[in-house]
């Protein structure tokens, strides 16, 4: 799947484009995440733990499929998630202040 490279000039080129990729979906997921914090009527609710865990599975089943490190996923989606729900308290915090 990845691009053989022989010069670092050429890493650095597909790592550039991986993350002109990634950074937009990022971005997407974020507003996702802000719609939830609209949605959610129940503060108790921005966290919900059995939500978290199916995410972070399913990630990892990805993962699996593609043969990649499922560890650095699920790392990486628990720090995402983190992320998200401080973000979806900020937004429910607002609309309910
Ligand atoms: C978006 C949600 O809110 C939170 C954020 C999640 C995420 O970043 O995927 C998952 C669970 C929630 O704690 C949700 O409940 O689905």
């Amino acid at each position: 799947m990845a691009r053989s490279c022989t010069t670092m000039a050429e890493v650095r080129e597909e790592i550039d484009r991986v993350d002109r990729l990634i950074v937009p979906l990022l971005a997407e997921r974020l507003e996702y995440i802000k719609q939830a914090g609209r949605i959610k009527q129940d503060r108790n609710v921005v966290r919900d733990n059995w939500r978290i865990e199916d995410v972070v599975s399913k990630c990892k089943a990805t993962a699996s499929s593609l043969d990649a490190d499922e560890k650095m996923v699920e790392d990486i989606y628990r720090f995402i998630i983190e992320w998200s729900i401080n973000h979806e308290f900020d937004v429910w915090d607002d609309i309910h202040k």
